[in-house]
């Protein structure tokens, strides 16, 4: 059975890599992804954005909507403090088991969980199942069409606290529409748009800082 794109990925890790290097992962996936096959990693030029407000939130729990292959699971994990952690949801079980491996391999599984499932059905069990309280930064970078049921769901479960940060990829391509209608127009959040490129293209892309105002 010829092999996917995402096993041609990590495999090209595995073997360029460097094992328990964060960045040589990052490099080697970036690489391959311009040089060779897309994929829909945030990319180095949107990674650098995610890097600094990665930064300035400084967060103790962090979680990530959408791992795929693990590449910004890295990218956040690298820039933890000591004792802090990011959950990150995949409900595709071919794509978590490729991260899964992409993560040890990087040397950061100590600072990621990977939850599989849909985000519908983990967001609600993150306090009680996961030991969450509230989450100091959040990635969303599933289905664009998700963004918006699942910052409702964030609210509606009381995960987000006053200084939530939330990060939104691709609000011009694919896009995210209605998401960036919603969050614009909710006095609850204070929004911030980044302009950028769609990885590894010279395509415009964007994305969108929401801190929650509580
Ligand atoms: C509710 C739920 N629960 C759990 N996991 C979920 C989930 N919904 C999706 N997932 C998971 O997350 C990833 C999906 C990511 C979706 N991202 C994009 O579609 C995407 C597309 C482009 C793109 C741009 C230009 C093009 F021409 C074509 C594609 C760029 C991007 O950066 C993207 O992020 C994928 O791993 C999927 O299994
Ligand atoms: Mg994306």
């Amino acid at each position: 059975m010829n092999q996917s794109k995402e096993q041609r990925i990590l495999n090209f890790v595995l073997q360029n890599a460097v094992r328990g290097d964060p960045c040589s992962v990052l490099d080697t996936i970036d690489k391959y992804c311009s040089q060779k096959e897309w994929a829909m990693n945030v990319g180095n030029e949107k990674g650098l954005i995610l890097d600094k407000t990665v930064e300035e939130a400084n967060p103790s729990v962090a979680l990530e909507l959408g791992t795929y292959c693990g590449y910004s699971a890295v990218r956040i994990a690298r820039l933890l403090k000591a004792g802090a952690h990011l959950l990150t949801v995949e409900f595709n079980p071919e794509f978590a088991a490729i991260a899964k491996q992409m993560i040890e391999f990087a040397g950061v599984q100590d600072k990621v969980k990977l939850l599989e499932g849909p985000s519908e059905e983990i967001i609600p069990q993150l306090k009680k199942k996961y030991e969450v309280d509230t989450l100091d930064f959040v990635f969303l970078d599933h289905w664009k069409d998700r963004y918006t049921p699942d910052t409702i769901l964030l609210q509606e479960c009381n995960l987000l606290r006053k200084g939530s940060v939330l990060l939104a990829d691709n609000v011009i391509v694919p896009g995210a529409p209605e998401f960036l209608n919603y969050i614009r127009n909710n006095p609850h959040f204070q929004c911030t748009n980044y302009p950028s490129r769609l990885e590894y293209m010279k395509v415009e892309d964007a994305m969108e800082k929401a801190v929650f105002l509580g």
